[in-house]
């Protein structure tokens, strides 16, 4: 079943220009000059009920946009959209119950406030009968293991543990679908493994529809079985994860750092990011990084190897470069 549904979605914004300074603001009172940015354009999508689905593109590329269009925030130019079988920007109160959307970079907790009362706050709003507040706080708060935070005020709690109870206060009223941007923002690796895996716990046990947007290819190698990419307002990629991987994504970044100096010699296909005598960073073939590891671990004395996933805008350059298409097999 469907319970997404975008048709030719597009938005504009309209940018208001003015000419600098104080006779620049005058003659703009009485001749607006306008601009007009395509953020999202002819945009065609299906969600299924339970899917896990990445958004990914870079900066500019259009994901907040249409999470804003699909959330009801802002309205689309043309095109039609159905969520849950609503048009979200009539913003009816049924549908703001059926869904939930956490933004990394904007916070719904009320900082002087501890997590406590505002779940209860969250309580009311939307109505949460007593029976399921309680079910769910009690299983939040074991999966996110979050009681010693409970009762402390928000404004002392860490970026990591602040996330958690912005999850918890999202999923308290059981949403059917969760949209998520950027939720891993600014954290250590630790915290974001954490939020990975009650995302995926939330998605396996409450059967959760998440639609998660995230500039960390991590993220979405780890979540989400499909993804969408989205680069200059136009959907190029929608298809299986493990594709995009295989496919496009072609290299490795390794950082090593060394219990003694060392001087290593890399090969010539590999990209030299930084070289100090304690510590190296470079970018190799994903094929030879296996190979490349066990000869680091064999030949110096490694104190730290760290092997992450290539930057996302290479991996949208070469979807971008082979045109758009689906890749289900
Ligand atoms: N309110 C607005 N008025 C005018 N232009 C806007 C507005 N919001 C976004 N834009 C423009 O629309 C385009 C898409 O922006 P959007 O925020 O959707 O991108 P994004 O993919 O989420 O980027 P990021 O990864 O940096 O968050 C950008 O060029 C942006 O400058």
């Amino acid at each position: 079943m469907n319970i997404i549904e975008i048709k030719q979605l597009t938005k504009i914004y309209k940018l208001f220009e003015k000419e600098a300074g104080f006779r620049g603001s005058l003659k703009s009172l009485f001749n607006r000059k306008y601009t007009e940015k395509k953020a999202v354009s002819e945009f065609d999508l299906t969600v299924e009920k339970g899917e896990f689905i990445g958004l990914i593109g870079r900066n500019g590329a259009g994901k907040t946009t249409l999470i804003k269009m699909l959330t009801g925030i802002i309205a689309p130019s043309s095109g039609n959209l159905s969520v849950l079988g609503y048009s979200p920007n009539k913003l009816e109160n049924e549908f703001k119950k059926r869904y939930a959307v956490v933004m990394g970079q904007k916070s719904q907790l009320f900082f002087e406030l501890t997590p406590a009362d505002t779940f209860i706050l969250f309580k009311e709003l939307y109505d949460i009968p007593d029976e399921e507040y309680r079910k769910n706080i009690e299983y939040f708060t074991e999966l996110f293991d979050a009681a010693k935070y409970m009762n402390v005020q928000v404004r002392t709690l860490s970026l990591g543990e602040r996330m958690k109870m912005e999850l918890i206060t999202a999923l308290l009223h059981n949403p059917e679908i969760l949209f998520l941007d950027e939720p891993t923002i600014g954290l250590d690796a630790v915290a974001q493994k954490q939020i990975r895996y009650f995302l995926k716990e939330i998605n396996r046990t409450k059967g959760t529809t998440i639609i998660l947007t995230s500039h960390y290819m991590e993220d979405i190698k780890s979540l989400c079985k499909r993804c969408v990419v989205i680069e200059n307002s136009r959907k190029i990629y929608d298809g299986k994860t493990d594709i995009l991987f295989e496919k496009f994504q072609l290299y490795k970044k390794i950082t090593v750092s060394f219990e003694e100096e060392t001087d290593v010699k890399l090969p010539e296909d590999f990209e030299i990011l930084e070289k100090t005598p304690y510590k190296m960073s470079f970018i190799m073939p994903k094929e030879k990084a296996r190979g490349i590891i066990k000869e680091f671990f064999e030949n110096y004395k490694v104190k730290d190897i760290a092997i992450e996933e290539e930057d996302i805008g290479n991996v949208v350059e070469r979807i971008y470069k082979e045109g758009s298409g689906s890749y289900y097999e």
